[in-house]
């Protein structure tokens, strides 16, 4: 070392017009020694702070995220770790990548980190936060939340849509049998357009007490291209939620004039729903409405505002925005879901012979598989744990806040810290499961972990007091679906398309659909029809 710094001052004299004094020269070059060891230093040196890859002036880490977010921060974080500090712009974002630090922000400081930050996404469409997905927490978030808990998305209304899900399970296996029938092209099916049309009829059904995909004049026509455009701008990123400063960008890029322009929509939707649950109410022309059992969310949600039930008022917003959030929360993923699993089943015919074994098995030749046939049904739903581990519908659900200052794995997190929870990576963790690239259901028979919030290597449904309230929901409309698909079918991928091949790339957005549709030939089993 030493021979090498007298080899450089030399060389150093030798060049600059005037020699310089060894003192100098030492001192020069230690403090150029320092800067650079400064700058590759990375910042988790200083302990109190969670490790953090160099951030760039202005944008700060956004230029080592894909359009696949959740993939690169996996990579990051298995080189700065579970816990890592990102600087998205000038936006600090705590990112967590394993189940022991989900633990501590769903469970240990479940309280602090329950808020949501402010993006413009939630305060043009969702009636700026006033809904339960964006609201800040707090009572108003706590009201609306206990309504949809207590009266929409009980175990007891759950249960009462039974009807609501076979009826359309069955519309969508008669539509598969008829393609399948013909010799046509069209006998290759389009499986997301499939699992789309259904989830988004069960939850109009449920949730507006008629479906609106038929695209006729009265709603429908509004609804389908609402929730195209719902879908569409969730694939976009806002820059000025990132870099407050860059906000006007949001104003020239046209986002803001479409979103404002999507709000007007989907206000008009939900004022055209609620006004025609009211007419018919008062007119008494609700026919079996009066029928706990057969009311919709608008008719609960009407009744709970005339009563006050819960002994706080609800009002107009409040009841539109709610419906709004189960489209918003409800449709996209549980579609997704449904494809993934699908997916899955075909690219491993193993998987999917054992899941029609068990089905056939308990159900045999009887044209309907029932909720009831569904209990005794272990290996479908390990099938569901871990296409949900594999593929969870959001790979990186939408931001928590920190409310207060607050130590994760003895690192100090600042109050208004954003966090993400890498839901994705963490169902990889080779730390939780053996083979983690590898489909096999079969890890779930004897395993206790479920996806409830409980067990933080398995949570594509969040935790803590904001989890997920549509579990059940979701989890009934995928189990009967795809029991009903397992059974009276089997399937193939098209034009000799064989297992392996099959793409499984994600689409870009926050929920990762497949990048292709899901398309597959169907055969219908003998004796199920
Ligand atoms: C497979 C389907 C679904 C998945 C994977 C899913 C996943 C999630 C996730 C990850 C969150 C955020 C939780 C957190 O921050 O910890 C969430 C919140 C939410 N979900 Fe779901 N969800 C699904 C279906 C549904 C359905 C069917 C509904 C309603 C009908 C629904 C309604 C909601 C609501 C209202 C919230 C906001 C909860 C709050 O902030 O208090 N979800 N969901």
């Amino acid at each position: 070392m030493l021979n090498l710094l007298q080899m450089l001052e030399l060389r150093l004299n030798q060049t600059l017009p005037i020699p310089l004094e060894p003192f100098f020269f030492k001192y020069l070059l230690l403090a150029a020694i320092f800067l650079i060891i400064l700058y590759k230093w990375p910042l988790y040196k200083n302990s109190s702070i969670p490790p953090s890859p160099r951030k760039l002036p202005i944008i700060g880490n956004l230029h080592q995220l894909s359009l696949l977010p959740h993939r690169s921060l996996q990579t990051l974080s298995q080189r700065h770790g579970p816990v890592m500090m990102l600087h998205l712009g000038s936006r600090p974002v705590l990112v967590i990548s394993s189940a022991e630090a989900a633990s501590q922000i769903f469970k240990t400081h479940d309280l602090i980190f329950s808020d949501k930050p402010k993006l413009i996404f939630s305060e043009k469409i969702l009636y700026n936060y006033n809904d339960i997905v964006s609201a800040p927490y707090g009572e108003y978030w706590r009201q609306l939340r206990s309504i949809c808990v207590l009266n929409l998305l009980s175990n007891t209304r759950i249960r009462s849509f039974r009807a609501v899900r076979q009826e359309e399970t069955k519309l969508m296996i008669s539509n598969i049998l008829q393609s399948s029938s013909s010799n046509s092209s069209s006998s290759v099916l389009n499986l997301s357009e499939m699992f789309m049309k259904l989830t988004n009829d069960v939850i109009c059904k449920v949730a507006m007490g008629r479906k609106y995909s038929d695209g006729r004049e009265d709603g429908g026509k509004m609804f389908t291209k609402l929730s195209g455009d719902l879908t569409e701008i969730f694939t976009r990123v806002n820059i000025g939620d990132y870099i407050p400063w860059l906000a006007w960008f949001t104003r020239i890029s046209g986002l803001d004039a479409q979103l404002d322009k999507l709000a007007k929509q989907a206000d008009e939707f939900l004022e055209m729903v609620v006004q025609e649950h009211m007419d018919k109410s008062k007119s008494g022309n609700d026919g079996m409405n009066n029928n706990e059992d057969h009311k919709d969310f608008v008719d609960v949600l009407l009744a709970v505002q005339k009563e006050n039930a819960l002994g706080f008022p609800i009002d107009r917003v409040g009841i539109k925005a709610i419906i709004l959030d189960m489209f918003v929360a409800g449709t996209d993923t549980t579609f997704t879901a449904l494809e993934w699993t699908m997916s899955e089943l075909l690219r491993n015919p193993r998987v999917m012979k054992k899941l029609q074994n068990e089905v056939r098995g308990i159900v045999g030749n009887r044209a309907d598989v029932t909720e009831d046939d569904l209990v005794g049904m272990h290996y479908l739903k390990a099938v569901i744990k871990e296409t949900f581990r594999l593929h969870p519908p959001l790979p990186l659900p939408g931001p928590r806040m920190s409310r207060q200052d607050v130590k994760i794995n003895g690192y100090n997190i600042k109050a208004n810290t954003q966090v993400l929870v890498n839901v994705w990576a963490i169902g990889r963790d080779p730390k939780s499961y053996t083979n983690p690239e590898v489909y096999e259901p079969e890890r779930f028979l004897n395993s206790g972990i479920d996806y409830k919030g409980n067990d933080f290597e398995l949570i594509p449904f969040g935790g803590g007091r904001r989890i997920c309230p549509g579990i059940q929901f979701a989890v009934a409309v995928k189990e009967i679906a795809l029991a009903n698909i397992v059974h009276k079918f089997d399937w193939a991928l098209p034009h000799g398309t064989k297992a392996e091949d099959l793409d499984m790339n994600e689409s870009a957005g926050l929920t990762a659909h497949r990048k292709y549709p899901l398309k597959a030939v169907a055969t219908p089993h003998l004796g199920c029809f």
